[in-house]
This record gives C-alpha cells, structure tokens and sequence, in this order.
C-alpha cells in the first residue's frame, strides 16, 4: 500500500500570473476539465478578488468541474476572504488558500509590521475563512526563509483556528533541498495538532530545485504537492507536476503515490503549452521533445538493444507511443539499421555499411536525417544494382544562357557520354540523356519538392515516364535537384530497358 500524495494544481492560478499566459474563462474551463481527467485532487482555479474575470472564472470552473476540490486564493484580508467565497458558491468541494508572509523581509519590508502581529493576522484570516466553509488552507508565504521556531508557532496557532491543509511555499525558490526537507521535519517535530493536518510543498525554482525540494519536502512528511503543468509559474516558475508525479512512480521504495492518470501527461503539457503561449524547452523532463528523444550511436545501439538502458520511464506510461532514435551524423549503424527495417528496408551488412558511408555524408551536410532521406540512401543501393546508372552530369546555366548538360551512362558496365542543350538545366540533362538511350519517351508528370526547409536541403522528384502506351514511375532525392530529376528519370527508364 503507497501513502497518497494529493496533487494541489495551480496551473490557472500562480500559473496564469506568468507574463503572456493569461487565459480567457473559456480556456481555463478546458483546462481545468484536462486536470479532472488527469486525476489531480484540488484546482488552485484563481484569486478571485484581483479582477471580475479571475472572479468569474472561479465561478465557471466551480460549476464545471466535479470531482476535485476548487480552491481559490486570498490575501489575509476579509474582504478578499468573502469574495473567494462568493466565487466558490457553486463548488462541489470548496476550499479557500488564505495566508500571510511570514519571513523577516516580507513581515518588515511588506508589512511594516511585526511578527506578532502577523501571527495574529494569520489566526484571524483562518477564523474568518472558517465562517464561509470547511476546508481551509493556510499559507505561510516564503516559509522558505522564516525562522523555524517562528513558523512552528504560526503553523500551530492556525491549526488551532481551523485550518485543515498548511502550505509552506518556498516562495523565492531559495531553499537547498535538506534545508526544505529539515524545515518540514522541524514542523512534525515541534507542532502540536500536526497530526490533524496535511502539510503541503509549494516550491518555486529560482536555483533549479523546485522538484528537488518539493520531493525532499514529501519524504519528510509532507502529502500535499502544489505544482503547475510544465513547470509554469512566476519567475523560473513552479514545481511541475509531471516530474513530481513521475519521480515517485519511479521510486517505489519510497511507498509514496498520486492519483495522477500519467498517461494524460503529454496530452495536457501540450495544450497547456499551446494556450499559454509557452513553448516546453526542449530538453525538459518527461515533457519537452527530447525527453525520449535518443540521438547518439551508443545510447541508440544501447536503447534497441533494450530500452531500460538509457531510459528509466516507459514513454508509453507517460502517453508517448514510443521514443524516436534521432538520425544524426553521431549516430551510428544499429540506428541506421533499425530506421532501414522500420522502413521495410533490409540491407546485408555489406551494404549496410556502404549505406552508413553515405548516411554520414548527408548527416554531415545536414543536421537531422529523416524517413526521406534514409529512403534515398536506401534508393541509391537499389541504383547500384541497375543496368543503367548515371555516372556523371555536368551542367551550365544561368540568365540568359542557353543550359548545356553533358551526360555520361553506365549500361551494364558500358559507358556512354552525351551533351544536349535545353531552356532550362533539367531539360538540358533529360534530353542528353535520351540522345543515349533512343527510345520513345514522354515526360508525363514531374513535380520537385524539397523535404523539410532550408537551402540545404534535400529534394525530392517524382516522375512519370510514358513509353509505348505505358506508365513508369521514377523517384530520386538529392540535394541537387537537377542531379534528382535525371535519377528519377533514370529510375523509371530503368523499368522498361532490359
Ligand atoms: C506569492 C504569490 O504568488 S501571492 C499571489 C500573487 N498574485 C497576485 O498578486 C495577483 C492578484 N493580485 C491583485 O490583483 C492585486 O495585487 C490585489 C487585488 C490582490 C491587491 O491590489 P491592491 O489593493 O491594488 O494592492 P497592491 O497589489 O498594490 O499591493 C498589495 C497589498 O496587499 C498587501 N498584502 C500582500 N500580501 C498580503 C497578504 N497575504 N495578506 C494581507 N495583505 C497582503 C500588501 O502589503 C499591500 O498592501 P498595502 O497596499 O497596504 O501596502
Ligand atoms: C500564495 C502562495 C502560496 C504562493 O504562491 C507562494 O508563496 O509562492
């Protein structure tokens, strides 16, 4: 039996508070259905006291949603208290977040106030949230850098008034993880009524440790993590759900889990990253691109092999079909080989290794190799067994020349030179060609394209070739596309010269 850890989102809340990422109610009541289904247990849905569209998408997201609890946040100020109310009428499970700061700089610089005072600002706030419902959260606002024994006493005083869940956010992401960890230790060591509550993580990842310390947090007793879709949030952001989530299915010794359906994990990452406007860095854990991405030979070779080698979560589990072995000038023959068969390909090992001189040659001119260019490189094996090859072309064009294409054939280990002009440097190089082999052919269809972007590019041809009342197909890629078009011409002559 795994402890339950409750996964308190605030993606629409300290989320939403992100430059950029604002979301209209429309878009939050997608988003937070997204949540429903992937199982979190409360949705920070908003602060409904700053604007009455933040008020009003409390109040959509409330009639909305079902089954987790609707949280909404509040400064410890009655007013905003009874408004977060207010916008939670509808909520099948309300919980308002009030709180206070409580770190030296925030009760002197913020407040102007002093630590007694804002104790008893804390007391009353949960008393008076206490009057609207049940369930009331506390927030000790950058307990990260509070005196312990301070915090002890604020954390007890406020479960003495009511509150059911403490919230003990990192606020400036400042904490080292053993710091967060002891920190949350010391409450359980010296808080009475500890026992009653549940202790909640909230961890901001200025130096990077959001997960780190959330995590760290949880193995001392913490069983609330508050966490953001991908990360998002003020700053450098919060702690992102997917790692947490994925750290204890990872770790079961720890005997610590959610109720998240990971397998929803990617589905939400990428409409949350759509409609916030937030691209996921590509090298970010399990959601950015690259996360089952494997691009080098010996991880290839090493992942084919078996997948548990380079990779410690089942894409499947987090609702990728598979992971993607990139083609790259690092890569090696096991990749190649496997893209080859992927592709209904089978080459002998001899010209595997022919095919992975080639391979390294495109690799090294352009940065990823894709389905297309492995076709070609695999094509050009099919090249080397036909009766006639091309052996070279040289060709000149430009404005206002004539284009001249001089051709040389290889037919069954023959050789055979012809020149040709034409009005362009394709026509120049077919018409050579069909002053070597003379037969009747019709250039029926011919369409160029390049496969990705850039001008380094390779481009593909697709040609139809009619000859005696028959259709041949003839296909080539290259990166020089009049070098492509005479292949493809080749291809489908090839077809009917015996
Ligand atoms: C760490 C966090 O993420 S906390 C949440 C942050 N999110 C937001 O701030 C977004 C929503 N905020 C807002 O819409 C506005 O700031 C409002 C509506 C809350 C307040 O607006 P204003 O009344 O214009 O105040 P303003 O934003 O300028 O200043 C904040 C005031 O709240 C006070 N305050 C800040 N936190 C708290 C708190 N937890 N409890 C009580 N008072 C607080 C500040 O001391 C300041 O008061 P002062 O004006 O007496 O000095
Ligand atoms: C309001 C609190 C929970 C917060 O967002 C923080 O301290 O970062």
């Amino acid at each position: 039996m795994s402890d339950k850890l409750y996964i308190f989102d605030t993606t629409l809340r300290d989320g939403e508070q992100v430059p950029g990422c604002q979301l209209n109610t429309v878009e939050k009541i997608e988003v937070a259905k997204a949540l429903e289904s992937l199982g979190v247990d409360v949705i920070e849905a908003g602060f409904p006291v700053s604007s009455p569209g933040d008020f009003n998408s409390v109040v959509e997201i409330s009639k909305a949603v079902t089954w987790p609890t609707i949280c909404a946040l509040t400064r410890a100020v009655e007013n905003d208290i009874r408004v977060a109310a207010d916008a939670l009428r509808y909520a099948k499970h309300p919980r308002i977040h009030t709180g206070i700061g409580t770190s030296d700089p925030h009760i002197r610089y913020k407040f102007n106030s002093t630590r007694e005072e804002i104790l008893e600002r804390a007391v009353a706030a949960v008393a008076y949230a206490k009057r609207y419902v049940e369930d009331v959260q506390f927030y000790a606002e950058d307990a990260g850098r509070t005196d312990n024994e301070y915090l002890a006493r604020v954390v007890e005083a406020v479960i003495k008034a009511g509150a059911t869940v403490i919230n003990i956010p990192d606020t400036t992401g400042y904490c080292l993880p053993s710091e967060f960890g002891a920190k949350i230790k010391y409450l359980f060591d010296h808080v009475d009524g500890i026992d009653k509550v549940i202790i909640a993580t909230h961890c901001h990842n200025d130096l990077g440790m959001a997960t780190a310390n959330t995590v760290s947090g949880i193995i001392n007793g913490a069983r609330q993590a508050e966490v953001t879709i991908n990360g998002i949030g003020e700053r450098a952001g919060n702690t992102a759900l997917e790692e947490v989530v994925m750290t204890f299915r990872s770790h079961k010794e720890l005997g610590i889990d959610t109720d998240i359906n990971a397998t929803r994990i990617t589905g939400i990452s990428s409409m949350v990253s759509s409609l916030m406007n937030m691209p996921v860095q590509p090298n970010k854990a399990i959601v950015g691109r690259n996360a089952f991405a494997h691009s080098s030979g010996i991880h290839q070779d090493g992942v084919l092999k078996n997948r548990e080698s380079y990779e410690i979560i089942d894409p499947k589990d987090v609702g990728i079909d598979e992971n993607s072995i990139v083609l790259t000038a690092r890569s090696g023959r096991a990749a190649l080989k496997h893209r080859l068969h992927v592709l209904g390909c089978e080459l002998s090992s001899g010209e595997l290794d022919k095919a992975y001189e080639a391979f390294l040659q495109l690799a090294d001119r352009k940065k990823e190799i894709n389905d297309d260019d492995v076709l070609m490189i695999a094509g050009q094996h099919r090249k080397a067994s036909s009766r006639i090859k091309l052996d070279f072309l040289q060709v000149t064009s430009g404005i206002k020349v004539h284009s001249v294409a001089s051709v040389g054939l290889d037919i069954a280990g023959e050789k055979f030179e012809a020149c040709a002009s034409g009005n362009g440097p394709v026509d120049a190089a077919l018409s050579a060609i069909k002053n070597i082999i003379h037969r009747k052919m019709l250039l029926k269809e011919f369409l160029i394209q390049a496969i990705n972007k850039g001008s380094n590019d390779v481009g593909k041809v697709h040609m139809t070739v009619e000859h005696e009342g028959v259709s041949y197909y003839g296909f080539s890629a290259n990166t020089d596309i009049v070098a492509a078009s005479a292949e493809a011409f080749i291809d489908a002559i090839n077809k009917f010269v015996r």
